[in-house]
């Protein structure tokens, strides 16, 4: 069964006509992949499904329901969880603060939280420090933390290893396949190499429109078609 259907989506911002055409099914567990070259749509695409862009007209649907009239709020509520790339969290708060405000009713889960600093020790270790003081991986761990501080079904992470050094990366991966056993994951991605060592479907973007999707171990495999989409040769 798929967790997220979103059908021919189409998003103006302002004047510009950003997303012509998004059309992708993510099937339910696993990393699913959003790649493509820069400006493709990919950022506007996480955005547009939360809301925060309004795409006209087109359909998203989650774990069968038709959410396209929904608001934000709304959306998160039903079990959608984002992580922009500006990662979104507080700098002045404590790693504490921040995972107490993403918490619905202030408390934690005790069984989450330790899961949470057995995905992300420095957490842990750092749990009365203020966020600005962490190191780039550290807040890229927080937000993810505070997407996962509750049950959610489904996690939007906007391109998490943006300028992280190689062996926090690895760390992420690790994160990312223990996450993806309950919940589904929808990645953006630049890192090809960090995409296809954890994904498991994905779709290609370019000039808002989708061209490919597919299994990753497909897409992987054939260099042609990566060349050809992405323009590189990994
Ligand atoms: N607020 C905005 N106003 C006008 N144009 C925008 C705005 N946000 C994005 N765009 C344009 O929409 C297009 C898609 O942007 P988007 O951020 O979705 O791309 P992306 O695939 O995520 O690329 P990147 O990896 O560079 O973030 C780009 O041409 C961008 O300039």
């Amino acid at each position: 069964m798929s967790v997220l259907t979103v059908t021919a989506m189409k998003t103006d911002i302002g004047k510009y006509a950003v997303l012509h055409d998004i059309t992708f099914e993510v099937p339910e567990g696993g990393v699913f992949v959003l790649l493509g070259r820069n400006g493709a749509g990919k950022t506007t695409t996480l955005r547009s499904i939360m809301k925060l862009w309004q795409p006209t007209p087109g359909s998203v649907r989650f774990q069968g329901e038709d959410i396209t009239g929904l608001h934000t709020a709304d959306i998160a509520r039903r079990g959608i969880a984002y992580v922009p790339e500006n990662m979104g969290i507080f700098g002045r708060l404590t790693v504490e603060e921040n995972l107490v405000l993403a918490t619905a009713k202030g408390k934690f889960d005790p069984a989450r939280l330790k899961n949470i600093y057995a995905l992300f020790p420095a957490l842990e270790k750092f749990w009365t420090k203020q966020a600005w003081s962490l190191s780039g991986g550290q807040k890229q761990m927080l937000a993810v933390a505070r997407a996962i501080i509750e049950p959610r079904a489904l996690i939007l992470i906007d391109e998490p290893t943006k300028g992280l050094a190689p062996s926090i990366v690895a760390a992420m991966a690790d994160a990312f396949r223990e996450i993806s056993q309950s919940a589904t994951i929808l990645l953006v991605e630049q890192n090809f190499h960090f995409a296809r060592s954890i994904g498991s479907n994905m779709a290609v973007i370019e000039d808002g429109r989708v061209v490919h999707s597919g299994a990753m171990a497909d897409f992987a495999a054939d260099k042609a078609l990566q060349n050809k989409l992405l323009s590189l040769s990994a």
